[in-house]
């Protein structure tokens, strides 16, 4: 993190309210790149054991002025959990939301039309700090915010900047859920190797490996996903019998992933009802 924006939070403060499996994982990399315990405080009903040993505040006084605010609840417990907020806006307080659906609109509402707000979806593999959040600010957000904002979200992997709010729920419907296809393919080809003649157990090692042994392939190579696709098919071989399936025009993998990118989308709009 820039020395200047670890300044600002280490000065006024942070609330990070809810502190589930994002706020964790965000959390975690925040004090990892050096952010201090003693600067953050957290609202969670049920804090877990690892957040209680992180040495952050609980529960507890809050700042009076934080350099930011980060929302980390469930769209449907926003109306519930934003008044705790309430407090810190029309002022220096930065919001970051990582919501999904949830408009800034909705923010400005709730907590005063001046109050700058930056709407950031994130996905789990910032755990691991190998995450993607893309982020997009309401007219009172400053450059600074901005910075400030791709700061933190950078110490749990890529940032990018949206420049419509509208790309939001594809945004959301594509890296935000998009682990937890990832992982399904895994459960779906562990499956297949099974009804192949494999033991579970040996056909689940083959398929997580190979998962991660890809992507790990992606991230390091120079080739497009085109192209790394082509050097493991080998002419009439294995690979292009199974493609020939996967890449049926209407029953292989792109119309149902973008059905399901789709469904995702639409269910993202509907939140923000
Ligand atoms: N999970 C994901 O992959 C991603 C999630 N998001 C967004 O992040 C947000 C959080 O999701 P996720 O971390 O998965 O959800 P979790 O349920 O794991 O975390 C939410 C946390 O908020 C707590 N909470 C509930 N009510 C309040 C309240 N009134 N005040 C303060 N804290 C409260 C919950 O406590 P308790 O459990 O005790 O109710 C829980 O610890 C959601 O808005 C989601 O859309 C964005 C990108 C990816
Ligand atoms: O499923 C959800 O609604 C959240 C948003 C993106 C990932 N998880």
């Amino acid at each position: 993190m820039a020395r200047m924006e670890f300044d600002r939070i280490a000065r006024d403060g942070m609330v990070l309210l809810g502190c589930g499996k994002m706020g964790s994982a965000m959390l975690a990399g925040w004090l990892a790149r050096g952010v201090p315990a003693q600067s953050v405080h957290v609202i969670d009903p049920a804090p877990s054991e690892w957040l209680v040993k992180t040495g952050v505040h609980l529960n507890g006084t809050m700042p009076d002025a934080p350099a930011v605010a980060i929302v980390a609840v469930k769209p449907q417990m926003m109306g519930d959990a934003l008044p705790r907020l309430q407090a810190f806006g029309n002022g220096g307080t930065l919001f970051i939301s990582i919501a999904a659906g949830t408009p800034l609109a909705r923010f400005a509402e709730a907590l005063g039309e001046k109050t700058p707000i930056i709407r950031a979806m994130p996905n789990t593999p910032a755990a691991v700090g190998c995450g993607i959040t893309a982020l997009i600010g309401n007219m009172h957000v400053s450059e600074g915010d901005m910075t400030l904002a791709e700061s933190l979200l950078a110490a749990v992997g890529a940032t990018v900047r949206l420049e419509d709010e509208a790309q939001m729920d594809a945004v959301t419907a594509l890296s935000g859920s998009g682990p937890a296809y990832v992982f399904h393919l895994i459960e779906a080809m562990a499956q297949a190797g099974a009804s192949a003649g494999l033991a579970p157990d040996l056909a689940m090692q083959l398929a997580r490996a190979t998962v991660i042994g890809a992507g790990q392939l992606a991230a390091g190579a120079d080739e497009t996903a085109e192209q790394l696709r082509i050097n493991v098919t080998s002419p009439k071989g294995t690979t292009a019998a199974a493609l020939e399936v996967l890449m049926d025009a209407e029953t292989g993998l792109p119309p149902l992933m973008e059905r399901a990118v789709a469904a995702a989308a639409a269910r993202s709009r509907e939140l923000a009802q």
